[in-house]
């Protein structure tokens, strides 16, 4: 098959795919990640379903790196062998339910009050994580097997769900990406996220934030998919570059790069307005997923109004620990001025609640179908 490429006007990144097959995307196989140039190359011709050219200024972030020469670009080739129609578990719940809503949740506790309230999807995000384990801000201060520690106790917590974890940055390189993607992957999750910010990484509505080269966050992608194989997991790649010099147009042009590199769907963080939001949804390829950060760049929307804005994904990653933390400091600081919670047993749940939620009943049913093989204590 002729090796394809996909491009902005400014630099090109050649790929080769075979045995082609994804869901509602189009094209994703074999794959062969080549390089990328700053002029249109004659080494490929234009990737015929490239993105509408739009009326954005060009990119300059994606020029400042693009200087390999041919010699590099031969030896940079990877393959990734994929075989089979791509449909995963992500896939059919965006099949069926049209956009997936995913709010963000950070232990085993957020993990079974989302299931017991029926969402089939949830999110693992690094800023929950990284305030509820370490009590720390989301600037990377977070690890990889941190994060997979976690999304172990979550997924056993809430197995009817399908969680997507946030692998911030990967953990390094390409290498890196691998091994944290087959970790993740024996978590019980359905999926992670992949950003292209500079480590330590910050939180993408925070001030600051620098992203690495597109074709080494391409290269990542496309390790990431090459680890993925055939399984059954799904990669979404996100673009930090909106808050860098380079812009919206850098961060869609990025998305598209990545989605070329074998991501099942593209995030473009912080678009600050619904033009902008519109704007990433018309330009960019495959599935789209959006952030609803309470206090971020980004307007809040209900799911009719992102998927009438073109999104497929939608996470809210801060709700669950903001919500958690608003309760947590009312009913505390009532007990210290008071010392007793008599007077708030209404901000709670109640004993028989509690332990409902996190699965008594049938634990004990299930113990008692064992307990009369326990020989009697004398
Ligand atoms: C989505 C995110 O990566 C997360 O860790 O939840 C964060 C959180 C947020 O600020 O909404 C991010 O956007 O960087
Ligand atoms: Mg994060």
């Amino acid at each position: 098959m002729a090796p394809r490429g996909a491009s902005d006007g400014q630099h090109k990144i050649l790929f080769e795919h075979e045995k082609i097959s994804a869901v509602g995307l189009g094209p994703l196989g074999n794959l062969r990640l080549g390089g990328v140039r700053t002029r249109r190359s004659s080494l490929v011709a234009p990737y015929k379903s490239e993105p509408p050219r739009s009326a954005l200024p060009p990119s300059p972030a994606l020029t400042r790196h693009q200087e390999l020469g041919p010699a590099e670009m031969a030896n940079s080739t990877v393959s990734v062998a994929v075989n089979g129609p791509r449909k995963t578990r992500m896939h059919r719940l965006i099949e069926e339910e049209g956009i997936v809503l995913m709010p963000g949740i950070y232990d085993a506790l957020s993990a079974a009050v989302l299931q017991s309230l029926g969402f089939r999807a949830g999110f693992i995000s690094g800023y929950a994580v990284s305030a509820s384990r370490l009590g720390m801000p989301d600037i990377g201060l977070l690890t990889p097997p941190e994060m997979a520690d976690a999304a172990r106790a979550i997924c056993a917590a809430a197995p009817n769900v399908a969680f997507i974890v946030d692998a911030d940055t990967g953990g390094g390189n390409a290498l890196n990406v691998q091994r944290t993607v087959r970790d993740f992957m024996t978590t019980g999750a359905a999926g992670l996220f992949l950003e292209d910010q500079v480590w330590p990484k910050k939180c993408g509505h925070m001030q600051g934030k620098q992203v690495i080269p597109a074709h080494e966050h391409a290269a990542k992608i496309a390790a990431a998919r090459e680890a993925i194989g055939d399984s059954d997991f799904f990669l979404i790649a996100r673009t930090d570059a909106r808050a860098t010099a380079g812009g919206l147009s850098d961060a869609i042009a990025r998305a598209n790069l990545y989605m070329e590199a074998g991501a099942d769907a593209c995030f473009v963080e912080a678009p600050r307005s619904d033009d902008e939001m519109r704007e990433v949804c018309k330009r960019t390829n495959g599935f789209k997923a959006a952030n609803m950060l309470e206090g971020g760049y980004t307007p809040l929307h209900t799911p009719q109004e992102l998927k009438e804005l073109g999104f497929h994904l939608i996470v809210h990653s801060t709700t669950a620990v903001y919500a958690s933390a608003r309760a947590l400091i009312d009913v505390l600081k009532v007990m210290k001025e008071e010392g007793t919670s008599r007077d708030q047993l209404h901000k709670l749940t109640t004993f028989e609640e509690f332990n409902s939620l996190i699965g008594l009943k049938k634990l004990n049913e299930i113990g008692a179908r064992y307990d009369k093989f326990r020989v009697p204590p004398n």
